[in-house]
């Protein structure tokens, strides 16, 4: 069988972070420009040889970004917002990447202040990408060469022509943003209606790609896996139809993942491109509908190996499929590849050295995954052996002992709904909390993380390698929190947190306390420009048999008078953020958190702990893209985030948080969650993000964060002031909150300092404004 072997994107970052740290010295001053160029070379380089080995056909380019693809995209684009102009005089030797690094990170140097631009979550995952924007007057002209000068050099590298990837225009106009030149004035335009202005660059793209000597160019459309209106269905006919009439010559590989094409089927599968991939891990359902519309001359690319999940790929079930639509359109018109671009995997299995050897025979990260596309090619062309080794491994798993406990089920059948509530309705919660904590009005506290600094970061590298014990690394790691504790009871906030030093990920530092979990050294996912996670592994049935948190917030507590938060990541965010197991519902594997989580918050209560957070950052991000999915998800997140909630007393304040997320069509379901005060980003967005919970009347206490923390900008005194005012407005005053957007500990100390001493001034400001007595007993 003559299929080809294609993959969608490789990780960026590379298996030790190189990019990472480049990127961050870059950033510090200590190195070149062309130093961190050269890091960026390497990596392209390895990962190029990797994928050639590995014998992929189809080998992406321009996959590779410094922070993000999609503002690569916008910088090819031109779409260069105004704000930024002045700095392409400012920096040294007009560098295009200091721009590039401007427009995702603000610049506060050389006189000028200007903020960064937004960043949001990639659809249903934990990367981040930079929203474009869009004024009415929107021109794009091609600016960055980027893709083109990656294109040369790979193909130099593999002696081959790669695969240039770009994210499809009707996607990258949908990712975007409308903005209004003049701040006052309204938005009055679609950005969608763009398109036209937008195609004719493209087409310049494509055939500059193609005088270069590409054949295939991927065009990503992820949106192709939403609902789309008719606008938007259009626009895709529009755009595919002008590149096909004006690139001649080159074939268009057009993909959708992370849904299934669903009622965008026909469309897409008739678009003028000579193929088509579909995320066949996502839904699997869609392939008999789409080889039924499968018109004669397209390729179909079939996306079975997982990349967003870490298990290895089950073989029969691939080798189905790829059958099936072999038998169909015959094997010169498939490909076989991932879901989706590997982006989201770890590196390399390999380096993992110290994981439990049954489990890790369980899993693929990236490069195994690359070898994984490359046998089901083998295996479909005879080679059988490879079949039963992974049949052995599958089954080892299936029977394994280590996954399944019989005390989480059968707690998990008696769960009921008064589990799930709490004693009394908020009201009345809210009445014997006023008198419990007697917080001035705007009552002020942080998201709970303060500076990561290298320090401590370091202390904890030492403690993995032994070169100082655990009693050394609590003494460092309580005298950073006592100096935490002291600073806040010193510029006088509220209701303290502890600082999280201990925790090298909110996440990840749950992961590693609970059964059920193994955690890497080294499986490292980029979440944003150079920040990347460690996602824990969820194997199996989820105890908590140890306390989780106790010991450093009782420590903390025992050390102020003032109220100190005790600081959770609640279940669904866990469940977000880990790789999950795919041998039972995801909701199963959230309640057996959720009975965790709330455990620990009633060992928090015991403790004498008396206001408690549950981060819940990722619920929106677990919404599924389809709207007809939602309910069904909504319920039982929102039930597992009640389960974990609700055993506290009425006088126990619960908090949570959100942060990047969107909530105008969720905010019923944030109402149900009950917290007793929910803290929000909101400051980026001008309180934009606010407008649900007003509209909606929210009933509960809500913190609309003024303290923009993804940027290293401090807002002043006044900047605060004015989002406060606007917050009360139309806000109960006796519900407001004054907090930041998120946690601190992606900022340094002297930024954090003057910030949260800005915030204080701002609430205090705000209470001896001139209320009336009647405001001020609200
Ligand atoms: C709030 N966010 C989070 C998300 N997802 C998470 N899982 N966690 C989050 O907090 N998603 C949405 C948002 C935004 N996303 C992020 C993601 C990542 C970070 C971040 O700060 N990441 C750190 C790594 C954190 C970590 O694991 N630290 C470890 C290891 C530290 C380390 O690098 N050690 C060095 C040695 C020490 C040194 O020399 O510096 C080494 O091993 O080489 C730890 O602290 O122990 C990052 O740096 O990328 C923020 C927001
Ligand atoms: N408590 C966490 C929430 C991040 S979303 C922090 O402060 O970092
Ligand atoms: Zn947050």
């Amino acid at each position: 069988m003559r299929m080809l072997k294609n993959n969608l994107g490789y990780p960026r970052v590379g298996d030790n972070r190189q990019l990472k740290k480049a990127c961050e010295q870059y950033w510090a001053g200590t190195i070149s420009r062309d130093e961190l160029h050269q890091t960026a070379w390497k990596l392209r380089e390895t990962s190029l040889k990797l994928q050639q080995e590995a014998g992929i056909d189809l080998i992406p380019c321009n996959d590779f970004s410094f922070y993000d693809h999609v503002l690569d995209m916008s910088l090819m684009l031109g779409a260069i917002p105004k704000r930024y102009s002045s700095i392409l005089t400012a920096v040294k030797g007009n560098a295009e990447i200091d721009l590039y690094f401007a427009m995702a990170r603000g610049y506060q140097k050389d006189g000028l202040d200007i903020p960064a631009m937004e960043m949001t979550k990639w659809f249903d995952t934990n990367y981040h990408f930079i929203v474009p924007e869009f004024t009415v007057d929107q021109e794009f002209k091609l600016f960055s060469e980027k893709a083109f000068a990656e294109f040369t050099s790979a193909k130099q590298i593999l002696g081959s022509n790669p695969k240039p990837v770009l994210t499809g225009p009707v996607t990258y106009l949908l990712l975007g943003k409308e903005k209004s030149n003049d701040e006052n004035a309204p938005i009055a335009f679609n950005r969608i209606d763009l398109i036209k202005k937008l195609v004719p660059v493209y087409v310049e793209i494509i055939n500059t790609f193609k005088s270069y000597g590409a054949e295939w160019i991927q065009m990503d459309e992820p949106y192709l896996s939403l609902d789309l209106s008719e606008v938007e269905k259009q626009a895709f006919q529009y755009a595919y139809e002008e590149i096909s009439k004006k690139c001649n010559g080159i074939k268009i590989l057009l993909t959708s993942y992370f849904e299934s094409l669903g009622d965008n089927t026909a469309l897409a599968l008739h678009l003028p491109v000579a193929a088509v991939h579909i995320d066949l891990v996502r839904s699997a359902e869609q392939l008999n509908e789409v080889l039924k519309y499968t018109p004669p001359t397209l390729t179909l690319s079939l996306g079975v190996v997982d990349g967003r999940n870490i298990w290895k790929n089950d073989y029969v079930k691939a080798l189905y499929h790829i059958q099936k639509a072999v038998a169909v359109l015959g094997s010169e018109r498939i490909m076989i590849a991932a879901s989706c671009s590997l982006l989201h995997s770890p590196c390399d299995l390999d380096l993992e050295t110290t994981l439990n050897p049954v489990i890790k025979n369980w899993m693929a990260f990236a490069r195994q995954k690359l070898d994984e596309i490359s046998d089901l090619y083998e295996i479909a062309n005879g080679k059988n052996e490879l079949l039963s080794q992974n049949i052995l491994a599958l089954e080892s798993r299936k029977s394994s002992s280590l996954i399944h406990r019989k005390d989480v089920k059968e707690r998990l059948d008696a769960i009921s709904e008064k589990d799930a509530t709490r004693n009394s309705v908020f009201s009345e919660r809210q009445q014997i909390q006023k008198k419990r904590f007697n917080l001035p009005f705007f009552p002020t506290t942080t998201i709970g993380s303060f500076p990561q600094t290298a320090d401590i970061r370091q202390l904890r590298a030492k403690l993995k390698k032994g070169s100082i014990s655990l009693a050394d690394y609590d003494l460092a790691i309580e005298s950073a929190t006592l100096e935490s504790i002291h600073w806040q009871e010193e510029i006088d906030i509220d209701v303290l947190v502890h600082g999280e030093f201990e925790r090298n990920d909110m996440v990840e530092y749950f992961g590693e306390m609970l059964q059920g979990f193994v955690f890497t050294r080294n499986g490292w996912v980029q979440s944003y420009g150079s920040r990347c996670v460690k996602p824990p592994v969820i194997f199996g049935d989820i105890k908590r048999e140890k306390d989780l948190t106790v010991r450093w917030s009782k420590f903390a507590q025992e050390h102020t008078n003032k109220p100190m938060k005790g600081m959770l990541t609640g279940p669904i965010t866990i469940l977000q953020w880990s790789f999950v197991r795919n041998d039972q519902p995801r909701s199963e594997t959230a309640f057996q958190l959720a009975l965790a989580i709330r455990d620990e918050v009633l060992a928090l209560e015991n403790a004498g702990i008396s206001i408690i957070q549950i981060d819940e950052p990722a619920i929106r991000e677990g919404l599924p893209l389809r709207k007809n999915q939602r309910a069904t998800y909504l319920d039982w997140a929102i039930k597992a985030f009640r389960i974990s909630a609700s055993g506290v007393k009425d006088e126990t304040q619960i908090h949570t948080h959100m942060c990047y997320s969107e909530f105008n069509d969720i905010i019923e379901n944030i109402a149900e969650m009950d917290a007793d005060v929910i803290t929000i980003e909101t400051s980026r967005s001008q309180m934009e993000l606010l407008d649900a919970f007003i509209d909606f009347n929210y009933p509960n206490e809500i913190g609309p964060g003024v303290y923009d923390i993804h940027s290293p900008r401090i807002p002043s005194v006044q900047e605060m002031v004015q989002l406060l005012e606007k917050a009360a407005i139309s806000i109960p005053i006796r519900n407001l909150w004054v907090n930041p957007d998120c946690g601190l500990k992606t900022r340094n100390w002297p930024e954090t300092k003057q910030a949260l001493l800005n915030m204080v001034q701002a609430a205090k400001q705000m209470r001896t404004k001139a209320l009336t007595p009647l405001e001020r007993s609200i």
